[in-house]
């Protein structure tokens, strides 16, 4: 027979973790459950030991910059103390106790398992039923995707998953996808000495951001030495004692390790939700700007679409806990999503791209202005790329997106996405003062350039 609960969390990525916290915390029955790792892709797999990754990498290339600015200096990488940390302090060797703990900690019920749909409020995980008196919240995240490409399937290739769990990086390596799982670890990779060649089907590096930035990161990847070959499809790929051979359109490329960053696969399809007569086909689950699938039921995370990153998921919590709970507070909303490649330099993004406004048929201008011409670029002088570019709504006189390239570009960001979410005049950031010599003062010589 079920067992009677006020809550069931199913998946404990980011968000469901905070989901199923916050209403234990509140005094809820909650049950969360979890397959692999309680935290989810983010603290074991991905944002946090990629990030590690990044930054040792960006330290050796600081200190290989002191030969443009301030002497000589000669750097040894070694991957070692990255692996470590990755172990130590990321992910305890990939043993989520403290995790669990935590939620225990909080008042919730921890089971171990694949939770499934079985009616409208019962959630099965093995021999276990739980009815949901209140809420079932799914938070059942991403697969990498592996593409169908001939030869692929049964070759040790990595994915994201093996690539931060290396104790010494490869010699060479091909990365399919120039994402930003592509990026940033064929960067971090290449900082510690691999040869890697990258390839890309679309016509460009990072295709959904926009093209000043994509043609930044290539000039910024190229001179570091990397092989981007975008608009290439891999046709075939074969695995052989010395590594891998891609073949594509214009020729073989070969590596001893192969990295699969070609995007990801949503978890709905095995979760019962034909029960509920929900299309399981859907690649993304739709959700009301409360976080409601259905009555009782609600989503967050990547399995909703907006935007596939730990910050959607955080944000989606709060407010999926909030109506749970019957708590005020203000609905979902997307204008202003930003998102960070954590390449050097950096790529912060936020709200749409000027194609995306256009295809929205808003009546758009733009303006860029380029982070090395700017008096903090200018003094940065080695590594200075990047590129400022703003998307204004003339109609409403409001920035509806924008994009900060450089050094510190994640944080930059934050004043663009300030602009977007409180739909600030752009009449106003004109006439706001920019500190000297800062980069975000580049966001000044952008806006002036807006005829
Ligand atoms: C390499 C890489 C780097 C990234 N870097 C960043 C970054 O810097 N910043 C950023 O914001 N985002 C980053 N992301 C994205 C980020 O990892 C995800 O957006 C984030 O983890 C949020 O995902 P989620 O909440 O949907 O769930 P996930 O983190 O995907 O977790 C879902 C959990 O549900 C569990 N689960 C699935 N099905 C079931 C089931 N039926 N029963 C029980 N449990 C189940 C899974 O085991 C998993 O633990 C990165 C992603 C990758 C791959
Ligand atoms: N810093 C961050 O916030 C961060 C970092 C990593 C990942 N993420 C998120 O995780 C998700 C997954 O990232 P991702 O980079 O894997 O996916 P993605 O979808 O962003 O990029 C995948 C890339 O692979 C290309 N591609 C697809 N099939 C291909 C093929 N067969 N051959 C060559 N190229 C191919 C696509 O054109 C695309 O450019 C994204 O939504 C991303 O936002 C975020």
């Amino acid at each position: 027979m079920a067992e009677s609960v006020d809550a069931v969390v199913v998946g404990l990525g980011p968000g469901g973790e905070a989901v199923a916290g916050r209403l234990a915390e509140a005094g809820l029955s909650v049950v969360g459950v979890e397959s692999r790792l309680v935290g989810g892709e983010c603290p074991y797999y991905a944002c946090i030991p990629t990030k590690m990754m990044v930054r040792a990498g960006n330290t050796l290339a600081e200190a290989a910059r002191v030969r443009a600015l301030a002497g000589t200096s000669e750097v040894g990488p070694d991957f070692a103390p990255v692996a470590e940390r990755i172990r130590a302090e990321a992910t305890t060797d990939w043993d989520d106790q403290i995790a669990v703990d935590r939620f225990v900690d909080k008042g919730g019920r921890f089971v171990r398992g694949h939770g499934r749909i079985t009616g409208p409020r019962t959630v099965r995980v093995g021999e276990q039923e739980f009815t949901a008196t209140r809420a079932i919240v799914l938070n059942t995240g991403t697969e990498p995707a592996v593409p169908p490409i001939p030869g692929l399937a049964g070759t040790p290739f990595w994915t994201n998953r093996e690539a931060v769990a290396v104790r010494r990086p490869p010699e060479s390596l091909l990365v399919l996808g120039a994402g930003a799982v592509g990026l940033e670890m064929a960067q971090a990779f290449a900082r510690f000495g691999a040869d890697v060649t990258v390839v890309e089907v679309a016509d460009r590096v990072l295709p959904l951001e926009e093209p000043e930035a994509s043609r930044a990161l290539t000039e910024a990847l190229t001179n570091e030495g990397l092989r981007l070959h975008t608009g290439r499809a891999a046709e075939e790929v074969a695995h052989h004692a010395g590594g891998f051979t891609v073949r594509t359109a214009d020729g073989e490329l070969r590596a001893q390790r192969l990295l699969i960053a070609t995007g990801r696969r949503t978890n709905i399809t095995d979760l019962g939700l034909d029960t509920l007569g929900i299309d399981t086909d859907q690649k993304f689950l739709e959700t009301d700007e409360r976080m409601r699938v259905t009555d009782g039921l609600y989503a967050v995370g990547d399995i909703t679409g907006k935007g596939a990153f730990t910050h959607t998921s955080m944000y989606q919590a709060a407010i999926a806990a909030r109506d749970i709970l019957g708590e005020p507070g203000p609905p979902a909303e997307y204008h202003a999503m930003p998102r960070v490649t954590f390449t050097d330099p950096e790529v912060g993004g936020v709200g749409l791209t000027e194609a995306q406004a256009r295809e929205q048929g808003l009546r758009v201008r733009t303006a860029t202005a380029q982070v090395p011409s700017s008096a903090r670029g200018w003094i940065h002088k080695a590594g200075n790329e990047g590129v400022i570019k703003l998307v204004e709504d003339t109609e409403r006189g409001v920035l509806v997106g924008a994009t900060s390239v450089g050094p510190h570009g994640g944080e930059v960001l934050s004043a663009l996405a300030v602009a977007v979410h409180a739909r600030v005049p752009t009449e106003q950031l004109r006439h706001m003062i920019y500190a000297y010599p800062t980069f975000h003062r580049a966001i000044e010589d952008a806006l002036a350039q807006l005829p």
